[in-house]
């Protein structure tokens, strides 16, 4: 989320005298007489509409704590694991599509929210970062806790359902949702995998291999390592999000004690890493391309996204690159799919 917009955001959760729409009819003012003054529309709006509101601007600062802008990253990895399981067994099931994804989306948010909690208790999330919640108040700790409890929950619930929909194996389906539940509470939670380099690991591996083998998987019932090859370029572009937000952050995380990898290679090897991380999915569509379908040449139309978002690396101008490179993998998330979905029967590598 920009700074700007969630600033805004921020403005009309915590003071609603600052929304043009709801403070004005709200404030009880003084005029230019200095008296006390209530205005008509007060009298007016009907306590129903002034709880609505509220309860409104209260939903609004859950749905911005979530990051919703990194949300990509989970959906990419869910449909290409269905469109993979589509190419081999010749059809899906969207009742399960949906509920994988829902499944995923809301481990990913609860993860966000560990993220939020963490990074604010340990003093790392300051007036400058880019997740403000609890900084800026917006939401109280134990409202992050108990929504990410929340989700937790559902995402158990969801899984549980998935069991009886799918035609998993328990033991399969248990394996791979408590990983990725796992992953994303140990990425700040606990021991903290973020704190200690080790957090691009976590990423490469829960938004690639293991999101796409998950929703291949519950589509056509075992597990397969097909998934985890076409995941690789997915993964690297989706790291590159997460390593132009430690990039940016660098100094800041240096400052709260933590170590990342940028921190460790230092800001000319980030940018060379970066450019690995944006340019190298490009050289396997080429060669998938070349070798086997032309269409899969189809994630090449955001090449000049990518070659935009470098010269903005290169020169420094680090603040929205991780939500330009998140709209990046969106975007060649959902061509690459739609490569796949187009490429005639038997064109594909299948192992
Ligand atoms: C397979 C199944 C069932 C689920 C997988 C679901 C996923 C993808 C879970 C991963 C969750 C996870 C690791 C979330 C962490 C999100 C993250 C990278 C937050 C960013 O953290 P910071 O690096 O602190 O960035 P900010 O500075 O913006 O806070
Ligand atoms: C908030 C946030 C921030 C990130 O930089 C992410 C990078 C990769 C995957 C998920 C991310 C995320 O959820």
């Amino acid at each position: 989320m920009a700074k700007e917009q969630y600033l805004t955001m921020a403005e009309k959760c915590i003071l609603p005298g600052v929304n043009g729409h709801n403070g004005q009819q709200w404030q009880t003012g003084v005029n230019n007489f200095g008296k006390n003054n209530t205005t008509p529309t007060t009298t007016r709006m009907s306590r129903r509409a002034r709880v609505a509101s509220d309860v409104r601007q209260k939903c609004a600062a859950y749905v911005l704590a979530l990051r919703p802008w990194s949300f990509s990253a989970s959906l990419t990895p869910v449909a290409l694991g269905s469109v993979l399981a589509y190419k081999l067994e010749g059809s899906v099931d969207l009742l399960i599509l949906m509920v994988c994804a829902v499944t995923v989306l809301v481990v990913h948010g609860a993860g966000n929210l560990v993220n939020t909690y963490y990074d604010f208790s340990k003093g790392i999330d300051h007036k400058k970062s880019d997740d403000r919640t609890l900084v800026d108040e917006i939401l109280a700790p134990q409202d992050v806790v108990m929504f990410g409890a929340l989700l937790y929950s559902l995402g158990c619930l969801c899984a549980t359902l998935l069991y009886f929909l799918s035609t998993m194996k328990l033991e399969h389906l248990a394996l791979i949702y408590f990983g990725g539940l796992s992953s994303s509470f140990l990425y700040t939670g606990g021991i903290g995998l973020k704190y200690v380099a080790l957090g691009d690991v976590v990423i490469l591996i829960t938004f690639g291999p293991l999101a796409v083998m998950f929703a291949h998987a519950v589509q056509v019932g075992y597990l397969s390592v097909l998934p985890l090859v076409y995941a690789v370029p997915l993964a690297l572009n989706t790291e590159a999000i997460l390593h132009s937000n430690n990039t940016r952050d660098m100094d800041s995380d240096k400052h709260a004690g933590i170590v990342t990898l940028a921190i460790l290679i230092g800001p000319t090897l980030s940018y060379v890493l970066y450019n690995f991380l944006l340019f190298v999915p490009y050289v396997l569509f080429c060669i998938l391309a070349t070798r086997y379908t032309i269409s899969m040449a189809l994630p090449l139309l955001t090449l000049p996204m990518a070659f935009s978002l470098e010269k903005q690396f290169r020169s420094r101008f680090y603040a929205k690159i991780p939500q330009k490179t998140a709209k990046l993998n969106l975007l060649m998330g959902l061509f690459y799919v739609f490569g796949i979905i187009l490429a005639p029967a038997g064109s594909l590598p299948l192992l």
